[in-house]
């Protein structure tokens, strides 16, 4: 199988911080990828790296052979939940997400938004404006938001935050999904050990700016 996804001596350092030294791994197309590590290791800013909203200090990241690492331009075919996403607090839920479709290079139909919004647990004829959205709904919001428009590799930063336990399993359910009956690669930051066992077939270990890569067999593991 192809390099998907290449890091090549990635550091990054935040004035005298220095956050990721010299990272190197390769991700291929269709798989899950767990990252895992403590607060602050650095997840967020490589999957910032990835999607062009950060920049390395020094070395190449390479996205299906281009080289992203000065690229301007978030790549059309990445959806990304990182961090809280912000939409507009007295709009509805279906009203965000077509002003974000519109917004998109690869946009789908009315219909297909609404069927984002079922598949995570969303009434898209709820007209309540999201401001009254209870936290586990925005972050389902955020879910929809970021597979909306039928991605390539999907980026999901904490993506449980905040989920009932039916919830989770729903998820854990629909992610698979897109692995197996899509083609799409995941990259999941998670600090939910079993999450991690459940959906990823490779983990990165993140430790005082290093990264450790560890093998894993399909659905559950040696975490
Ligand atoms: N824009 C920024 N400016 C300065 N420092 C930053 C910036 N973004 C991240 N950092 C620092 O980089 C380090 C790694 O942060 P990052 O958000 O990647 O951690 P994380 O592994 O995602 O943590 P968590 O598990 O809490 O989500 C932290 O020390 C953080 O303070």
């Amino acid at each position: 199988m192809s390099i998907y996804i290449k890091f090549e001596n990635v550091c990054k350092s935040f004035r005298h911080e220095e956050v990721l030294k010299h990272v190197n791994f390769e991700l291929k197309k269709g798989q899950i990828y767990g990252f895992v590590g403590r607060n602050g290791s650095g997840k967020t800013v490589i999957f910032k790296m990835i999607t062009g909203l950060m920049r390395p200090s020094s070395g190449q990241i390479f996205l299906e052979e281009v080289n992203m690492t000065h690229s301007k331009q978030f790549p059309k075919s990445i959806g990304a939940l990182i961090e809280t996403p912000g939409f507009i607090s007295h709009y509805s839920g279906l009203k965000n997400l077509k002003i974000l479709n519109g917004l998109s290079e690869k946009p789908v139909s009315l219909e297909e938004l609404k069927e984002s919004m079922r598949l995570v647990g969303l009434d898209p004829d709820n007209k309540k404006p999201v401001r009254t959205y209870s936290l586990g709904m925005k972050q389902k919001l955020g879910i929809a938001q970021a597979v909306m428009n039928k991605p390539d590799l999907l980026i999901l930063d904490e993506p449980m935050n905040g989920l009932d336990e039916e919830s989770v399993k729903r998820m854990r359910h629909f992610f698979k999904t897109l692995k197996e009956e899509h083609g799409v690669t995941i990259l999941l930051a998670s600090h939910n050990k079993e999450d991690i066992q459940i959906l990823c077939d490779e983990l990165f270990y993140i430790a005082d700016g290093t990264l450790r890569a560890q093998k894993e067999t399909q659905a559950g593991v040696s975490a």
